[in-house]
Parts: structure tokens; C-alpha cells; sequence
């Protein structure tokens, strides 16, 4: 639970150091954090950020996501998003694949729409459990506004660094227009049954443009370029952890990274070693792009236009918008409309590589 003391992440599991970026730094215009940014969010796609003013929405959400969870899964199985490919609502253990034989998940989580929680008290997507609407004035919706600056402060660094006009990676973000974007709190529980090869949350690169991300334990590997193994990313007190997503990768033609990543179970490639025996809780805002807006490369820049010109033909032109490219992905990760490994190929995104 939120709260809990934890044991240390381990000195001796393999781990990905991450470029620090202060957000504060970087929003005043330094050059030196400006810079940093752009080398993790081009080399790896992942990188610390710290001084970012959320610490107490992100309590606020994970108390938010601890009463959530406590609800009976009767309760919680009325707001399940379903198999449509809809991902906002909650969303119960084993409902997804984790990989191509379809082994089942360990997490569950609630997803609460960025649409909802700018409307509240309508309705914009859907409707959710009575301790989310109980936070959705204290913790929601100022963890989503929070989230949507600290990606607003990031995209006009891109538009900058990509010689795009200034706003135009915000513009493909409108608040006005309906989009996938939401903030999720996860929920692994501990000492999970020992599985030889097994991750929790199966590997994947994520859907949108920016993740927000905050975790107390290990768990969370990424598989940089160039290394060919899985890494941890180690929780570091303070410092939320955000990563690129694929819309940002198609978007700049490839120059942006949106890396491979997954959650790993607590015994066998554990949140490692002493921490495995715990639950696991983490929460992600994920800003996504509007959803009538094409998922193609901004050609106008030419930095983007040489990007796309050397990769092979067609790669980052996907001929759909992102509501599409998102409905895609979650259905077919969904085991209810699994029919055999072509559906896990085809919840893929833009990955470098299949792993699993
Ligand atoms: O829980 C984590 O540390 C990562 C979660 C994640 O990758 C996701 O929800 O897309
Ligand atoms: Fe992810």
C-alpha cells in the first residue's frame, strides 16, 4: 500500500543509468537541462525528472488508486473498459496478454480519461467508481493539469530542437478534442508464484507522446539500443521517470525514441530480491495525441523529412489517426479477441524489435 516502508533496490541487479533533467531548470530555459533532454529523449527515450512540483498529486493519486483497488472486484468488474479498445475505466488482472503465447497479466489497474477529469462533473468518456468521483477534484484533476504542462514544456523544446513552429507539437494535443490520454494507477500484488519467464506487464513501447511516470519499487526494465538485454530503472525518491511514446517517434520520423520497456514479477526477475514480497503501485499520465490527428511524420521540418527519407519506405506513415492506432493496440492486447500470436503482432507498435 502507499505508505509502506520498503525495502532498498538492490546494488547488484543490472541497471540503466538515466539522464536527470530538472524540470524546473528546463521550463526557466537553461540550456545545459534543454540539451539533456534531448539526448535522453532521442538516444534512449526514458530519463529522470526531477523538481517537477507534482509530489502531492502523486500521493494524492496513489490514495486515490489504494481505495479504488480496495473496492470489491464486483464493484470494480462495473467500470471494466471492455474489449472494444477502449482503455479508460478499470481494468482487471489477466484481462491482457503479455506476450505472443497469450500468458495472461498480473496487473490491474484504473485509467481515468484526461477528458473526464478536465469535465468533471459531466461526463466526457465514461463514468467511474465512487473514489475516484470522491478525488477527482483534489487529485485527479490536478495531477492531469499537471501532467499536461510538464508535456506541454517538453513538446515546445521538440517543436524547437525539430525546427517545427513554435506550438505545433501542442496543437496536435488540443484539450478541445476528445484523445486517449489518461492517468492510470497500476497495482501488482507481491509474491507472485514463481513463472520461469514471465513479466507482469508484457513488453511494449507505449501508445501516446509522453509518460509521466511514478513508482516506488523496481520492476521496471527497459531494453536499451545497443545493449541487447533487459535493464532496471531504479525508483529514485523525488524523481518521476517519463519516456517517449510512439506518436512522438512517428511524428519526428524516428528521431525521438519511443523505447521497448516492461514490468517484470516480483520472484522470478523480481522487483528485485527483498522488495518482491511487496505490492506493487505505480501511476502514469499518458499524454496522447488528439484522436482525429494522423499518425504520420512532420514533414515540414527538414530535420524530420532526412529522418524519414533514410528509414525504409513507409515506416513511419501509418495511414491512421491515433484514435485508431490506439483502439488498435489495447483490442488486440485484450485475451477476450486473442485468436493466436498474429493478435499480439497486431497490438504491436512502433518497437524496434520484438522481444518477449
Ligand atoms: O509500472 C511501471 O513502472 C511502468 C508502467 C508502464 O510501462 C505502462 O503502464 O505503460
Ligand atoms: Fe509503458
Amino acid at each position: 500500500m502507499p505508505g509502506t516502508v520498503l525495502p532498498p533496490f538492490p546494488d547488484d541487479v543490472p541497471t540503466v543509468p538515466l539522464v536527470v533533467v530538472d524540470y524546473a531548470l528546463m521550463k526557466a530555459g537553461d540550456a545545459a537541462e534543454i540539451d539533456g533532454l534531448w539526448k535522453a529523449a532521442t538516444e534512449l527515450g526514458f530519463w529522470y525528472l526531477k523538481n517537477h512540483g507534482a509530489d502531492e498529486e502523486v500521493d494524492a493519486m496513489f490514495e486515490m488508486g489504494a481505495e479504488t483497488m480496495a473496492l470489491s472486484l464486483e464493484e470494480k468488474m462495473l467500470f471494466e473498459q471492455g474489449d472494444s479498445g477502449v482503455s479508460f475505466g478499470y481494468k482487471y488482472a489477466g484481462s491482457s496478454a503479455v506476450d505472443q503465447h497469450g500468458t495472461p497479466d498480473a496487473c490491474e489497474f484504473i485509467n481515468v480519461a484526461r477528458d473526464d477529469a478536465l469535465a468533471w462533473p459531466t461526463p466526457a468518456r465514461r463514468t467511474y467508481p465512487a473514489t475516484v468521483n470522491a478525488r477527482m477534484e483534489s487529485a485527479v484533476r490536478p495531477f492531469t493539469l499537471k501532467s499536461i504542462e510538464i508535456a506541454y514544456v517538453c513538446f515546445g523544446i521538440f517543436d524547437q530542437k525539430l525546427g517545427l513552429p513554435d506550438g505545433t507539437l501542442a496543437r496536435l494535443h488540443p484539450l478541445d478534442e476528445h484523445s486517449g490520454s489518461e492517468s492510470r494507477c497500476i497495482k501488482v500484488p507481491g509474491n507472485l508464484p514463481y513463472s520461469a519467464d514471465k513479466a507482469t506487464l508484457g513488453s511494449h513501447t507505449d501508445f501516446g507522446s509522453l509518460s509521466f511516470l511514478h513508482n516506488r519499487l523496481g520492476g521496471l526494465q527497459v531494453f536499451p539500443p545497443g545493449v541487447e538485454e533487459w535493464k532496471y530503472v531504479k525508483p529514485l525518491p523525488g524523481h518521476a521517470i517519463c519516456n517517449i511514446g510512439d506518436a512522438l517517434t512517428v511524428f519526428s520520423g524516428g528521431i525521438l525514441r519511443s523505447n521497448v520497456h516492461r514490468v517484470v514479477d516480483s520472484i522470478c526477475r523480481p522487483p528485485p530480491k527483498a522488495q518482491a514480497a511487496y505490492e506493487r503501485w505505480s501511476l502514469v499520465h499518458f499524454t496522447r495525441p488528439g484522436q482525429s490527428i494522423m499518425m504520420q511524420p512532420l514533414e515540414q521540418s527538414p530535420m524530420v523529412a532526412e529522418s524519414v527519407a533514410k528509414a525504409p519506405g513507409g515506416k513511419y506513415n501509418t495511414g491512421v489517426n491515433a484514435g485508431a492506432w490506439f483502439a488498435r493496440r489495447i483490442q488486440y492486447q485484450r485475451l477476450a479477441n486473442r485468436k493466436g500470436p498474429e493478435s499480439w503482432m497486431a497490438s504491436r507498435g512502433t518497437e524496434h524489435k520484438e522481444i518477449y
